[in-house]
């Protein structure tokens, strides 16, 4: 491998001048914004630095070397950048210089971008980027990394610390194109070792490429997956760009991918919630069997390596690339949507986890109230029952009474005596006297109705006015000669008399004496033989009643006098 000063009209290289006057360093791949600087003071249009690209220690400072070890390896320092350039010259020296002399160089073999047909970085390929390409190391697909990137180095010579810097000797080299074919024939030499070591690879079921698909897959969704497999598309386009200047492509992007793909997951991941599954965590390089070397080892004779400090680990220039690729960051934020995906489901199971539940609770509601309305089922029945047990007649009377429940029209025959209808109240408490008695008062409730019938059903209830208890009473009727103002006064009492008493209706005065007056044979003695009553309704609207009596004792004697008040209308 032929190291050459990637700076435009520098035509330093690998083996030339003067031993370890020139030593070469690595582009800070990793060190992004030490980069920058580099590729600012490089000032390369459309080129992108490779790991195999150098830059010649001319264009550092002295300053910028903090020291030389026992071997005289040059030590760069990890902030060092270049600075001495020659860039207003078109050449330098004979037989042309640096860039310029290269690129016709590599046009020359056949390595443009256009022939490759798989995109380029930039329109040009720079002679750092090509220093491997040539047809016949075209033809060799595979390399071993062991001999990536030390197909002419003596182990010895390098330094496994530092070394990424080589040294040569200065100088321009006018047999530099046969320095060229050799270092060309050497690189052929060691393509067939890579193509013969790259079998393995392909052994191991990776693609033609070097990369698996689950490579690039993140663990997670389907939709994962799929995104996952854009970066593939994204790697392969970005490495079809290195291939022409990267011979040992196979075994460079199966490095790349597993150094890619983190990063430019990552980019996405760290926007992501860090328990999700598709949290790429960054692998490091290793130095596995399929790691490329770290370093790059010239011939021991005129070179030497030494590494910088901010590039110790090699970097693959397309994981500067793609971690700024716009295509990758777009592919990237697709997973925002599996992210989203994820949520939303979370959110579905969530909500319907609650429906659930909800659902429960309607389920265990719809119950109770279903045993609760059996239970008013039962209660209203209950109820019914009581209602026909208090009131058995209550059914059939509905059943009987106009369906108005209005009261049945008077019957014309006991108009004169329509003053009495109604329900009336003592008022005050009625007063009973008699010879043989002590004066007493008491309560009474007269009930005195009709039902349409020329006569009037009449109750009188007594009760004791301070025990309330029930004492005298009696019911019957009223009926009056048609026509006419006669009254007939028919009444049954609870002493077991039962008499029949006559009279005459004049205006609002009732006076009916006994006609007839019967008992049971174990009535209670003095036995009543004759009795007589008076009802009128006085000034003030109320009913009044006198009662005298005569008994096989005592003669026709008042015996009662209550007055009524009307409680009903
Ligand atoms: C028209 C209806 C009534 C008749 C025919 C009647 C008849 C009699 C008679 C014959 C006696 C027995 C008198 C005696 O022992 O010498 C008596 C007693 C008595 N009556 Fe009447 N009575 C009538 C209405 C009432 C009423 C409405 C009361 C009200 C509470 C009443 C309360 C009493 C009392 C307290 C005694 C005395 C004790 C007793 O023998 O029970 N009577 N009644």
């Amino acid at each position: 491998m032929v190291i050459c000063c990637a700076a435009v009209n520098c035509s330093n290289r690998q083996g030339k001048g003067e031993k370890r006057a020139v030593s070469f360093h690595r582009f800070p791949l990793k060190d992004s914004k030490r980069l920058i600087q580099w590729l600012k003071a490089v000032q390369r249009d459309n080129w992108t630095p490779t790991k195999y690209s150098f830059l010649c220690s001319e264009h550092f400072t002295k300053d910028s070397f903090s020291k030389r070890l026992e071997d005289q390896h040059r030590l760069l320092k990890p902030t060092a950048v270049p600075s001495i350039f020659h860039l207003s010259e078109k050449k330098r020296g004979a037989g042309g210089h640096g860039h310029a002399r290269r690129k016709t160089t590599a046009a020359m073999r056949g390595h443009t971008s256009a022939e490759t047909g798989k995109g380029t970085i930039g329109s040009s390929l720079s002679s750092s980027d090509n220093l491997m390409a040539k047809p016949e190391s075209r033809k060799l697909k595979r390399a071993s990394p062991q001999d990536d990137a030390a197909p002419k180095v003596t182990p010895g010579a390098v330094s496994q610390e530092q070394g990424q810097s080589l040294e040569k000797t200065p100088g321009d080299d006018p047999a530099a194109p046969l320095a060229r074919g050799q270092e060309e024939a050497q690189a052929s030499a060691t393509e067939a070792d890579h193509q013969k070591a790259s079998s393995s690879t392909d052994a191991e079921g990776a693609d033609k490429s070097g990369i698996s698909m689950d490579d690039f897959t993140p663990p997670g969704s389907g939709a994962c997956k799929f995104i996952g497999s854009l970066h593939s598309y994204s790697f392969s386009s970005k490495h079809t760009r290195e291939r022409p200047s990267v011979p040992r492509e196979p075994m460079d992007r199966k490095r790349l991918k597993r150094e890619m793909e983190p990063r430019c997951s990552g980019n996405s991941v760290a926007q992501s919630p860090p328990s999700s599954s598709l949290t790429a965590t960054p692998q490091k390089a290793s130095q596995s069997p399929s790691a490329p070397p770290t370093d790059v080892t010239p011939k021991p004779a005129a070179e030497a390596v030494q590494s910088e400090h901010s590039d110790a680990s090699p970097m693959s220039i397309n994981e500067v690339i793609l971690s700024a690729s716009g295509a990758c960051k777009l592919i990237d934020s697709l997973h925002s949507y599996c992210f989203s995906a994820r949520q939303n489901k979370s959110q579905v199971c969530c909500l319907r986890e609650q429906v659930e539940k909800k659902n429960g609770e309607l389920k265990s509601l719809r119950q109770k109230v279903s045993r609760s309305d059996s239970q008013v089922r039962k209660l209203r029945e209950k109820l019914d029952e009581l209602r026909r047990a208090s009131l058995p007649y209550l059914p059939y009377l509905s059943g009987l009474l106009p369906p108005s429940h209005e009261p049945p029209k008077l019957n014309p025959v006991v108009e004169p005596l329509s003053w009495m209808l109604g329900t009336w109240l003592s008022d005050p408490p009625g007063v009973g006297t008699f010879p043989t008695l002590q004066p007493f008062q008491y309560l009474e409730e007269v009930h005195i109705s009709h039902v349409g019938q020329p006569m009037l059903n009449f109750s009188f209830n007594s009760f004791h006015p301070e025990t309330h208890k029930p004492m005298h009473r009696e019911c019957g009727f009223i009926r009056l000669k048609p026509d006419t103002n006669k009254v007939a006064f028919v009444s049954a009492q609870n002493t077991g008399i039962v008499e029949v008493e006559e009279g005459e209706v004049n205006g609002q005065e009732l006076c009916v004496s006994s006609h007839s007056v019967s008992r049971i044979s174990f009535a209670k003695e003095p036995h009543v033989e004759q009795i007589t009553r008076k009802f009128r309704l006085n000034s003030e609207g109320k009913l009044e009643q006198t009662v005298s009596m005569a008994t096989t004792t005592q003669p026709m004697t008042q015996h009662l006098h209550i007055t009524y008040k009307k409680v009903t209308p």
